[in-house]
């Protein structure tokens, strides 16, 4: 197999007394969509957030293509950051921005576009992700649902090359929830991105992901394909992708 673009090595990492990785390791391929499963509270969004850079691990280190990125200068970890994008679970939009200047704010900040570009761009975005007639909205005026849409429109209006999802399909209804899945996938089919996910969405996340990770008591317990872990004969794995309490 290709070296990983990203690699975790035995990170461990605790908040006080609160152990939340301890010695997690897997990899993520490039163009591949990798699921991270467990228990809520297990670490899942802590481990997403080692990968971007806004959690340092205690011990442990992450490569980037091979190189620790511990040990990158500042101009390299800069440009590994702009080829990251991340929706956080509670879709982090800024309440006093509308949808538009929400969507728009990751062109203002990385591009040096023209506005009439940045308009075109977000409205496509917007087109795509079903989202109509709400340019001049402001978070606090939409459904949970449309706000999970404008934050992933945001995640992906730079076309990043990485993306991290937390999360993406939370509070969503079953069709909008197919409408994220799908998106994801046909985003993966057209552009090739990395995608990581962490989702509860069991087994409907399987059918668009090549890799799951199953982080359990701050390690990974599983690694590999979703057929893998459906077949895999584990008893801790079975009952948890199941739903049933073990
Ligand atoms: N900055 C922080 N300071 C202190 N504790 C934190 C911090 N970030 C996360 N934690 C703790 O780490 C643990 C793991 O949290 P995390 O959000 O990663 O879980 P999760 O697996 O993503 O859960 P869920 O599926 O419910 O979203 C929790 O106990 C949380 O309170």
């Amino acid at each position: 197999m290709d070296q990983p673009l990203i690699q975790i090595k035995n990170i461990s990492k605790k908040f006080g007394d609160n152990h939340v990785l301890n010695g997690a390791d897997f990899c993520i391929y490039k163009g591949e969509v990798t699921t991270v499963i467990g228990k809520s509270g297990g670490g899942k969004s802590v481990l997403l957030k080692h990968i971007i850079g806004l959690v340092e691990p205690d011990s442990g280190m992450i490569l980037f293509q091979g190189q620790p990125v511990s040990e990158m200068k500042k101009a390299e970890k800069r440009a590994m950051r702009k080829k990251f994008s991340y929706m956080f679970q509670g879709t982090a939009l800024f309440d006093s921005m509308t949808v538009f200047e929400n969507i728009a704010l990751p062109l203002m900040e990385k591009t040096s576009l023209r506005k009439k570009e940045i308009q075109q761009q977000v409205e496509e975005k917007m087109q795509q992700l079903d989202l109509n007639d709400i340019n001049d909205k402001y978070p606090s005026q939409l459904s949970g649902g449309m706000k999970k849409r404008v934050a992933m429109a945001r995640a992906l209006i730079t076309d990043p090359e990485i993306v991290l999802f937390d999360e993406p399909t939370t509070g969503l209804d079953p069709i909008r929830k197919n409408a994220v899945h799908s998106m994801i996938s046909d985003y993966q089919k057209k552009f090739g991105f990395t995608a990581v996910v962490v989702s509860h969405e069991i087994p409907d996340v399987f059918y668009i992901s090549q890799r799951i990770a199953m982080l359990e008591q701050g390690k990974i317990l599983f690694e590999g394909s979703p057929d893998e872990i459906q077949k895999l004969p584990d008893s801790v794995v079975q009952n948890f992708i199941q739903g049933v309490e073990s």
